[in-house]
């Protein structure tokens, strides 16, 4: 495409010098940048890419995109774009790159605290089986309807992003599933992505550290539904609202009657309407009510959250016009969702279970579902993460020891930060003193393991489907769930074994 066509997309921006040069690919990073390439300054968290210019031009790149005016410094010789706003710039020259592939794909977006990678897996598995093939981006993993990889991101950069819904449309899919987190909405990596549908699942406490407070947490989660209204007359998108949350029931009246919105939960008010909630080690079970309809819904998920995501997943799904009969059939043969109440093993009696619960309300629905399981007792192993809300720490504690009855706080990522820091501060909202300290996860996992008793159930929570542990001058690999194996494996054998 030409300099002169992509800056049809940058609105207000100043251009200088020839527009008539051919742009093949676009990035944000220096580093990246080849013969023909468009370099966009970014202001970052980290750093300032307009540091980066003369690297840039001495690259070959073609064009410099940057929120400063030119400058002599960098000769005639390379195009220089002046815009308002660097990222937004980025995302909407990406998107036109790859020839605004959401345009061609049934698109749902999910955001909220918590149940955004669950939700997805949900919607991604139903349009698989209803359209065929489809597309997932979140945290675990990006599936382009052949191939996956692990993910980088829960919602890359834009030019990573429009790269991964372009392949989807080579690949003919018919539909993506997309988590987009609040992160990625505060930076624009999802602008000029057109949706079908975006849902919000929750909002609770997490990434202070990052937005500062709860308000503008909630501001940012606000931005997707905001950019579903600029999009009308393209799409007409349905933003689909957890109605038993009271942000997302001040969300939908805020909308009031801007654009089409769909709500789910379980009071009586709900366009899908959960009812009857029968639950087993083997799944969960409820009646399913929309429209002057009844479905009964049957999922191998475990745990009365799951029945929002699984309502979620379905209204997001009908939104882009499956019927919700074919989504409920769908929903029996739901995936399990790598490290979300994952059964990781069944020994002598107890279970053990990891999820990703990492937030004080994620820890208390996990804790709550697993203590309806009636264990003899539940015992959590859990830590927070460093370099990240140092606020839910303590409360993360006490969630933990109000719902267990034994607690291993550990390490969960202590990042730069040290581990016996972040411990000290999880510490403080403990409520009782039925826990230990074991810095070393691995440790803690084979302690809490040994100590199990038939009827427990121990939770390992916090790194879910993560196959890392990332200190501040060392990453290792670690996979919760390959530890509790070996936990389990080598676990010495009951006193009054006969084997
Ligand atoms: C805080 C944060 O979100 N940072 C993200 C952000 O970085 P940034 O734009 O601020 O970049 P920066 O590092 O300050 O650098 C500024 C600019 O200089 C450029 N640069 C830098 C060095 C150089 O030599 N040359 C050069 O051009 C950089 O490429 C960049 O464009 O944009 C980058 C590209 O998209 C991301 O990789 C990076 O993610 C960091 C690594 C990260 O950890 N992010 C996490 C917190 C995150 O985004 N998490 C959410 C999920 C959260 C949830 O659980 O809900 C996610 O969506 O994954
Ligand atoms: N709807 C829900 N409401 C509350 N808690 C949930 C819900 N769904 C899942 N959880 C809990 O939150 C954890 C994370 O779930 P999931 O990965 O689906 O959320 P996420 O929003 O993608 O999280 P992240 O932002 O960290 O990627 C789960 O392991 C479970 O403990
Ligand atoms: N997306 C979340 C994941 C946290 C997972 C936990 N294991 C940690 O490392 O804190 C974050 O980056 O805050
Ligand atoms: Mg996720």
């Amino acid at each position: 495409m030409t300099l002169r066509e992509l800056t049809s997309y940058l609105p207000k921006s100043v251009a200088s010098g020839d527009l008539g040069k051919s742009a093949i690919d676009v990035t944000s990073d220096s580093r990246e940048v080849k013969e023909g390439f468009i370099f966009v300054a970014i202001r970052g968290n980290e750093s300032d890419g307009h540091k980066y210019i003369s690297q840039a031009v001495e690259a070959g790149a073609v064009a410099i995109v940057a929120e400063i005016a030119p400058d002599e410094r960098w000769g005639n010789d390379c195009t220089w774009i002046h815009v308002k706003n660097s990222r937004l710039a980025l995302a909407s020259l990406a998107n036109a790159l790859q020839g605004q592939p959401s345009a061609s794909l049934k698109v749902i977006g999910v955001t909220g605290t918590n149940g955004k990678t669950t939700t997805t897996y949900l919607a991604h598995h139903i349009m698989q089986t209803v359209l065929r093939r489809a597309g997932l981006m979140g945290t675990v993993k990006f599936h382009d309807g052949i191939e996956e990889v692990d993910a980088t991101h829960t919602t890359p950069g834009p030019v990573e992003l429009q790269k991964a819904l372009k392949s989807m449309v080579d690949n003919e899919c018919r539909g993506v599933a997309m988590e987009v987190s609040s992160h990625g909405i505060e930076q624009n990596r999802v602008e000029g992505v057109q949706f079908d549908a975006a849902v919000f699942t929750n909002l609770t406490q997490d990434h202070l550290d990052y937005h500062g407070s709860m308000e503008a947490y909630f501001g940012a989660k606000k931005r997707l539904f905001a950019q579903l209204k600029m999009q009308e007359g393209k799409k007409k998108p349905v933003a689909v609202i957890n109605l038993d949350d009271r942000h997302g029931e001040s969300l939908v009246k805020e909308l009031g009657d801007q654009i089409k919105v769909t709500t789910y939960g379980m009071g009586a008010h709900c366009d899908f309407k959960a009812s009857k909630i029968r639950q087993t080690m083997q799944g969960t079970e409820f009646q399913l009510d929309n429209r002057g309809k009844s479905f009964l819904v049957r999922t191998p998920l475990i745990g009365r959250f799951n029945v929002y995501n699984a309502l979620a997943a379905i209204a997001s799904c009908a939104a882009v016009g499956v019927k919700v009969r074919d989504a409920v059939q769908a929903m029996a043969e739901a995936p399990q969702v790598p490290g979300r109440m994952e059964l990781v093993g069944f020994k002598e009696g107890f279970s053990v279970f990891v999820d990703y619960a990492h937030t004080p309300d994620a820890l208390q629905n996990v804790c709550t579902t697993l203590k309806e399981l009636e264990p003899n007792r539940l015992i959590t192993v859990f830590g927070c993460g460093g370099d990240r809300d140092q606020k839910k720490r303590p409360l993360m504690g006490e969630v933990a020891s109000e719902n267990s009855n034994i607690c291993l706080i550990t390490s969960d990522n202590p990042r730069s930060e040290n581990p016996e820091d972040i411990i000290a501060m999880i510490e403080k909202g403990m409520k009782n003193k039925q826990y230990r300290v074991i810095a070393d996860r691995e440790e803690a996992i084979r302690a809490a393991v040994n100590i199990a008793d038939k009827g427990d159930v121990v939770l390992i929570a916090g790194k879910g489907h993560e196959t890392y542990q990332q200190f501040a001058d060392d990453k290792i690999d670690f996979d919760d769930r390959q530890v509790a194996r070996w936990a389990l494996r080598d676990r010495p054998a009951p006193k009054n074994d006969k084997r």
